[in-house]
């Protein structure tokens, strides 16, 4: 793991708001205390301590934790791996949107780019705001939303990263209506969005480095460790942004 900043804030497009408090039991809270206990009593003072509740001491956050990143990143196939490790539901907006409107490169060959990513933007308004713990993937360009990125303020963001190389060899580019006749575009549309994938992540990893049973296990563990503490706001102001983390 190495550290990076949380970069992006100043570059981006500005957020509205400072990015809120993340959606985190009252345990995660308080990392320095006993996680996953409620707070012992003093002393003897005779009151009983109670029970752990998970075995890695640590609750997940009540809402969903949200994949980003580019085409072919990885967010669908390792998304159902995290989700599995955590015992949780998986949700792809892809999917979704699929279920709803058809098949997306079809969609894209009739109504247009710009009609897909309105209705792409409701689809995941309406999976961001079901409750209950879930990982949630996106597709590559949802970043592209304003109001997408300002929901994400409120929830914990993994951007998965990886190489227009490590694409072009295990992607399926005939899916990818953006990639299809002109497979290296990739590259080009990762350096238009990379501003607005740094400015809602929290945690960064690289998925062309690990394969997806170790990152599973990392990921996994990042969400059962997300904490109040872990999280600053947004700066909007060209200040130093605050740390991020990439693993
Ligand atoms: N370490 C890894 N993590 C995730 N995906 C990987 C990894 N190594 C290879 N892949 C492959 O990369 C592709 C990623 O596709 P997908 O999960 O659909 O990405 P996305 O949803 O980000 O577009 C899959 O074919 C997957 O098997
Ligand atoms: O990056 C994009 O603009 C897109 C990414 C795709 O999802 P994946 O990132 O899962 O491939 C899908 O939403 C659509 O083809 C557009
Ligand atoms: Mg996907």
């Amino acid at each position: 793991m190495t550290g990076h900043r949380r970069a992006g804030r100043a570059a981006g497009p500005p957020a509205a708001v400072p990015k809120p408090a993340p959606p985190t039991t009252p345990e995660l809270q308080h990392p320095t205390e006993p996680i996953g206990l409620i707070p012992q009593s003093p002393r003897g003072s005779g009151r009983p301590r109670r029970r752990r509740r998970r075995r890695s001491g640590a609750k997940l956050p009540d809402r969903a934790v949200v994949f980003v990143g580019p085409m072919a990143a990885g967010k669908t196939s390792l998304g159902k791996r995290v989700a599995r490790e955590l015992g949780i539901p998986f949700v792809d907006s892809d999917a979704v949107f699929v279920r709803a409107h058809g098949v997306i490169t079809d969609f894209f060959a009739t109504h247009g780019e710009a009609e897909f990513r309105r209705l792409e933007a409701e689809v995941i308004a309406a999976e961001l705001a079901a409750p209950g713990a879930r990982i949630l993937a996106l597709g590559g360009g949802a970043v592209l939303t304003e109001s997408t990125r300002e929901l994400l303020a409120g929830y914990p963001v993994v951007l998965l990263m990886t190489t227009q190389e490590a694409v072009l060899r295990t992607a399926n580019i005939q899916r990818r209506p953006l990639l299809r006749d002109d497979p290296e575009a990739w590259g080009r549309i990762l350096a238009e969005r990379r501003p607005l994938y740094e400015e809602v992540a929290d945690v960064t990893y690289r998925t062309d480095r690990a394969t997806k049973e170790q990152l599973a296990r990392r990921v996994a563990q990042w969400a059962r460790s997300f904490t109040k503490q872990a999280r600053e706001p947004k700066r909007t102001d060209g200040g130093t942004p605050p740390s991020n983390r990439s693993e």
